[in-house]
């Protein structure tokens, strides 16, 4: 089979303008257990681009680990690529496919640290192999053999232990602060339901984008 011919036509569910909570974050929240309550892989998977001051682009998975009306929040190494691009330009894009619900989810906004008590929180409530491990990636620098990398685990292994890890001074949480966020849901050819929530002089405003 060639790849043109895989296709899906999306027949699920419809969205309309009066399905749509009138807050975003609130939808959000709705459309977020919908997924989890459908099984669907890693629902807290998401995309997130990033790009440098002069606009090239770059997109990787992350895992949303926390959100609410302030924005999402990821958690990275700052010192990563990711990090880097979000310290010299702090504007993001997120998007989340649930192909179980035919739905993606797209968020657009600035971006902040979160602050280090929460970073912390959130660290200590990781397991321990995950918390050693952000002691010995330096994420996104070149290695030059795994071997490197498991030496350094191993050196971590011995200093923490006791089990007590503390939280790294390069790592921690990121929230993206929406302005912009659209729900898709799949309709038949390709003539899918589009609303958008943007952020106009501090009130969210609704509307239908064509698909
Ligand atoms: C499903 C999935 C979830 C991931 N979650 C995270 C995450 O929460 N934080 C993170 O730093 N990297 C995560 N990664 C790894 C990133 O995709 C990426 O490889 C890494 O962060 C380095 O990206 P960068 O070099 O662009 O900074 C995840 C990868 C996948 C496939």
């Amino acid at each position: 089979m060639s790849i043109a011919d895989i296709r899906t036509d999306y027949r699920r569910q419809s969205l309309s303008e009066q399905d749509v909570a009138a807050d975003p974050i609130a939808q959000f929240t709705r459309w977020f257990e919908e997924a989890v309550n459908a099984a669907v892989l890693e629902p807290n998977a998401m995309c997130l681009a990033t790009a440098t001051p002069d606009a090239y682009p770059s997109a990787r998975m992350v895992l949303l680990k926390g959100f609410d009306a302030r924005g999402f929040v990821f958690y990275t190494d700052y010192r990563s690529r990711k990090g880097q691009e979000l310290a010299d330009n702090p504007h993001a894009s997120l998007c989340f496919f649930w192909a179980e619900l035919e739905r993606q989810v797209r968020i657009n906004g600035a971006v902040q640290r979160v602050s280090r008590a929460e970073s912390d929180a959130y660290f200590q409530s990781r397991p321990l192999p995950s918390r050693v491990g952000a002691w010995t990636s330096h994420q996104s620098m070149v290695l030059t053999d795994r071997s490197v990398l498991e030496q350094q685990l191993a050196a971590n292994e011995t200093r923490f232990a006791s089990g007590q890890v503390p939280l790294p001074e390069h790592w921690g949480g990121l929230r993206i602060i929406p302005e912009e966020l659209e729900f898709w849901q799949g309709r038949e050819s390709r003539l899918h339901d589009r609303i958008q929530f943007r952020r106009e002089a501090g009130a969210w405003v609704k509307r239908r984008l064509s698909p």
